[in-house]
């Protein structure tokens, strides 16, 4: 989850923006002050959390483990600065300077006060191999690279995760913010007394894989119907194009069979990657049908006010005629598919334009299967703001600045900064001893 796309961005957004098979025009004057949301409530909030929905759909989930947060470990986290617990030195072959650290006063080990937790993240890297890639209940520090010796978020260490995530706006926002802008549920029509649920908080570790970031997608579902669905990654990736059709299809098989009627509200979002050989649908993240979530390549208005798909499947539950469906192609031939595998098809989507007619044979069109959107090449109205990704989120240029040294600049920083802050604390006491 990342913290709210403002309405600001929004109507940025909101301009002429051309989709997979229409143009779609909204003038400004059209953007409400509010987006049509219905309520965001608590409990829904609660089951978009990661240690609420994996349990249901471990078997669709890329290897991961939960660890239970205890009260400590979560004020760690909240904790303004950043302390990291010492780390195993390497041995150094000058025992004058070995005898001068160990005759130190002992550094500050903010694991002493969550030792179990401590451990079970250290035997859970090693379990998942030595890499790993954490996130919170909600969200993943990817506000943080830039503090990473890899500039993304793997993680080998302790360490490694606990600067990530105490470097984190989006671990904040989970911490801090999470009912933000939510409402409590209603039970018969009645609201439930107002008050925040407790969070269980939960670090996720997952086994860190190399992602191919044009193989992320982001899907809406509203009603229980899956309504449109877009690429991840804010870069233009030509092959998608000759694959969409075939993604779509998976994406749809995937959510039909495992999340439609599987997840407890009608309306979420979520995120699934598709490797080559692209047989296969992981699901990576479910998210809020709210605000806070990115609509990315969509403006939310525009979700909202989506007309819904029509299957296949569902015209034969409403027993509608197999030739209510049409597909013409550019060429002017028009074809009946009598399958889902025939509509799929190998055609090109690019060449290809889908239309549902709708039942009466009245004129009104709808799009007949959910929108695909991907970045098109060299597009004027490119949906990148030609800033670094959560740009926003990040600490000042200046330090930002510094990280650009090379990798592994900004722990370094901090280690430096940490020994500096200790070198002048030791420099006050001496001239305190001195005075006195
Ligand atoms: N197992 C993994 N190994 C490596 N990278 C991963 C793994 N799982 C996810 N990622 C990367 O981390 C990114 C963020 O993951 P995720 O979607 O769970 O975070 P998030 O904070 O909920 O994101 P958003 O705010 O966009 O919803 C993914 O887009 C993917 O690129």
């Amino acid at each position: 989850m990342t913290l709210s796309s403002s309405l600001k961005i929004e109507k940025m957004r909101m301009p002429v923006m051309e989709t997979e098979n229409t143009t779609v025009e909204a003038s400004l004057s059209e953007v409400p002050d509010r987006l049509p949301f219905p309520p965001v409530t608590y409990s829904h909030i609660l089951r978009c959390s990661y240690h609420d929905w994996h349990p249901r759909y471990r078997p669709l989930i890329p290897k991961s483990r939960l660890i239970s947060l205890t009260p400590a470990f979560v004020n760690y986290l909240r904790a303004d600065g950043i302390v990291l617990p010492p780390e195993a030195r390497p041995p150094r072959e000058d025992d004058e300077l070995d005898a001068y650290e160990d005759s130190e006063e002992g550094e500050e080990d903010p694991s002493a006060e969550w030792p179990e937790i401590h451990t079970q993240i250290k035997n859970t890297i090693a379990e998942l191999g030595g890499k790993v890639t954490p996130k919170l209940n909600w969200s993943a520090p990817k506000d943080a690279t830039f503090m990473s010796p890899t500039n993304d978020t793997e993680c080998r260490s302790p360490n490694d995760i606990y600067l990530l995530l105490k470097s984190s706006d989006f671990i904040t926002h989970d911490l801090e913010h999470p009912f933000d802008d939510c409402e409590p549920d209603h039970i018969n029509g009645n609201a439930t007394e107002d008050i925040l649920p407790d969070v269980p908080y939960h670090l996720v570790l997952r086994q860190y894989v190399n992602f191919n970031p044009s193989l992320e997608f982001r899907c809406f579902v509203r009603n229980r119907k899956l309504l449109c669905m877009c690429q991840r990654d804010q870069n233009h990736f030509d092959f998608l194009f000759g694959m969409r059709d075939m993604l779509r299809s998976r994406i749809q098989s995937f959510f039909d069979e495992k999340l439609r009627d599987t997840f407890p509200d009608p309306n979420f979002t979520f995120d699934v990657y598709i490797p080559a050989p692209h047989q296969r649908v992981w699901l990576i993240d479910i998210n809020p049908w709210a605000q806070r979530t990115d609509p990315l390549l969509f403006s939310w208005l525009e979700i909202l006010r989506m007309k819904d798909p029509i299957g296949f499947e569902e015209e034969a539950d409403n027993g509608v005629e197999e030739g209510f469906v049409r597909i013409s192609l550019r060429d002017g031939t028009v074809i009946t598919p009598s399958s889902e595998e025939e509509a799929e098809g190998d055609s090109s989507s690019e060449e290809e334009e889908v239309e549902n007619v709708a039942p009466g044979g009245d004129d009104q069109f709808a799009p007949f299967l959910p929108e695909f959107r991907l970045i098109k090449k060299d597009d004027p109205e490119s949906y990148s703001f030609n800033t670094p990704q959560f740009s926003a989120h990040k600490v000042p240029k200046e330090l930002v600045d510094a990280s650009l040294a090379g990798p592994g600049g900004m722990s370094e920083f901090l280690g430096k900064w940490q020994e500096i802050l200790k070198q002048q604390e030791r420099e006050d006491r001496d001239a305190g001893n001195e005075s006195n």
